[in-house]
């Protein structure tokens, strides 16, 4: 994976007629996890949605260097709150899918036994629990080979032993390179080399 930095510069953010946050600084390059901490409302989700490109910043700027030529959007990969799964499908449909709009190439079976998953490729993912679902959405993660994961909340339904699994996949997508930005109300598994606290919650 290509050596990368990612830096914000002074960044604020407007939801409606409020200013989330303002004059939110940071830079991160490979192997680091940036976590990103704060009260309901505080603007954790906005922040990831600015650095997906989702949301455009009130103020401040975003530079990756080196640029990827098809633009920021092409190095981040976002897990959300929602799965962003079709229920009727099944799992290898669901990740087969994603592989192919994000011009992925990791192996679906492998990225299946990496989240525990192995063997369940058949089922659709409309009968699987909370915490399965969210362990199919860690393995897209796996098969589309991206060096910025944005990660909101990503231990949101996820037992013990998943909670692990998620902290040795951050662990080996640090050792490739990679840069990890999680917004999160409940420690990481593995240790952040920081953390932003973002401000107060809204009134
Ligand atoms: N689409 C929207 N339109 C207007 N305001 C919004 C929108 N989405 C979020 N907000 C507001 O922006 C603020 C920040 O929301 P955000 O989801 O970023 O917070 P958060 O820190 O991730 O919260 P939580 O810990 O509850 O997930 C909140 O006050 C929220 O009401």
């Amino acid at each position: 994976m290509a050596a990368l930095r990612l830096t914000a510069e002074a960044l604020a953010a407007r939801r409606g007629d409020r200013t989330v946050f303002e004059d939110v600084s940071f830079s991160i390059g490979p192997g680091d996890v940036l976590a990103v901490t704060g009260p309901n409302g505080a603007g954790k989700s906005t922040l990831l949605r600015i650095v997906a490109g989702l949301l455009a910043p009130a103020r401040g700027s975003i530079v990756l260097d080196p640029a990827p030529d098809a633009g920021r959007g092409v190095a981040v990969h976002y897990l959300g709150h929602l799965e962003a799964l079709k229920p009727a499908f099944t799992i290898a449909e669901n990740l087969a899918f994603w592989r192919r709009l994000y011009g992925g190439a990791g192996d679906l079976d492998e990225a299946l036994e990496d989240v525990g998953l192995g063997g369940l490729a058949h089922l659709p993912v409309g009968r699987l629990s909370a915490g399965q679902k969210r362990r199919v959405a860690i393995a897209r993660l796996l098969v589309i080979d991206r060096p910025i994961w944005l990660l909101d909340e990503p231990t949101t339904a996820l037992d013990a032993a998943a909670e692990a699994t998620l902290g040795r996949l951050i662990e080996r997508h640090r050792t490739c390179g990679g840069l990890v930005l999680a917004a999160i109300h409940r420690p990481l598994p593995v240790d952040p080399t920081a953390t932003i606290v973002l401000g107060k919650a809204a009134a």
